[in-house]
């Protein structure tokens, strides 16, 4: 049995760095992901495609600029980008694939696959194999999650992800929505997890069990929030499951220790902001924006982020974090 590691160190990372990833940074990731044989990882703003702006933080380098460099290192490797309608446009799509990407994850808001029909439909023109992403699938019933991703399907996704954008789910919850999905699509379908209330490596087990053939993980765990499952960590423990990934483990520890440890800001851990993010249901990425605001107008992260979990906010809100902050000073 094989499962497709998808490493998003260098997009979901991007939150954890502050989108401050240098083309030669990016460059030796790539070089070390390709030697260990990751068959994909994904290059891009935080935020995808696009994503570079002052609602969602200003890259320090052009996107294009990483993701020509990762692309010069791959032999094997495939660079991966996001795209979430909206925030990327088709063109932005067409100038990764110039850059060299070759393969899109089209991202929505769970209830929202419809926005993603031509963006979906174009990935597949390009030639690029072509993934839909459900964020924040913790906020959709198991009927829904399969309403939407039968959307995707239909609209020629390869693979579709259950996305833990918050890091809110539990084991039981990744089995129920991958065993429907299983049940109802015939495509791929993938998991992508937040380590929010340290269940991320638990569910990536779950998911695997449940047949997702496609896992997200990073390197160190260096994403949004807590971060991701640990890629290298996932590979020993899927070798351990009897799974195959074709990844040379030492490879992929001395390109994290290596590499990715150097790059990181703050230790990837669960701190009482992140534990938050998973219990209040809170976008992972929504956490350096609730620490800003914190100190900007003096009250306290966790209290922000209970609010905005209240408020069910969802991505492309980060402003709202900053209202509720002003709100909770007032
Ligand atoms: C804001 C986009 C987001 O970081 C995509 C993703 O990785 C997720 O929803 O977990
Ligand atoms: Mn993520």
């Amino acid at each position: 049995m094989t499962v497709n590691i998808l490493d998003v160190s260098l997009r979901d990372g991007s939150h954890s760095v502050r989108h401050a990833f240098t083309a030669d940074q990016v460059r030796e990731a790539a070089k070390g992901m390709n030697a260990a044989g990751v068959r994909y990882f994904e290059v891009s703003h935080g935020d995808g495609l696009g994503g570079s702006s002052l609602q969602y933080g200003l890259s320090a380098t052009d996107e294009l600029k990483l993701i020509e460099a990762a692309a010069g290192e791959c032999t094997t490797s495939e660079v991966a980008v996001l795209l979430i309608p909206g925030i990327g446009t088709k063109g932005d799509l067409q100038a990764a694939v110039k850059a060299g990407a070759k393969m899109v994850r089209v991202a929505t808001h769970v209830t929202e696959a419809d926005v993603a029909a031509q963006h979906i439909q174009l990935g597949r023109e390009l030639g690029l194999k072509t993934a839909g992403f459900l964020m924040m699938s913790h906020m959709a019933s198991v009927e829904e999650i399969v309403k939407q991703a039968s959307l995707f399907e239909s609209y020629g996704a390869e693979i579709v992800y259950v996305t833990d954008s918050a890091g809110a789910m539990l084991p039981k919850d990744v089995t129920e929505r991958i065993c429907a999905l299983k049940q109802t699509l015939q495509c791929e379908i993938g998991f992508h997890a937040h380590n929010n209330l340290s269940m991320a490596m638990a569910n990536t087990v779950a998911a695997v069990e449940a047949g997702a053939t496609f896992i997200d993980g990073s390197l160190r765990a260096l994403g949004a929030g807590a971060g991701n499952t640990q890629t290298e960590v996932m590979v020993a423990v899927l070798e351990k499951m009897g799974y195959e990934t074709g990844i040379d483990l030492y490879e992929l520890i001395d390109t994290a220790n290596n590499v990715i440890a150097p790059i990181m800001q703050q230790p990837q851990e669960i701190t009482g902001g992140s534990l938050i993010l998973g219990h209040s249901g809170v976008y992972s990425s929504f956490l350096l924006h609730a620490q800003k605001a914190a100190k900007q107008f003096g009250v306290h992260e966790r209290d922000i982020l209970k609010q905005i979990g209240k408020l069910k906010a969802v991505g492309g809100q980060e402003d709202l974090i900053y209202e509720v902050a002003q709100d909770l000073a007032r």
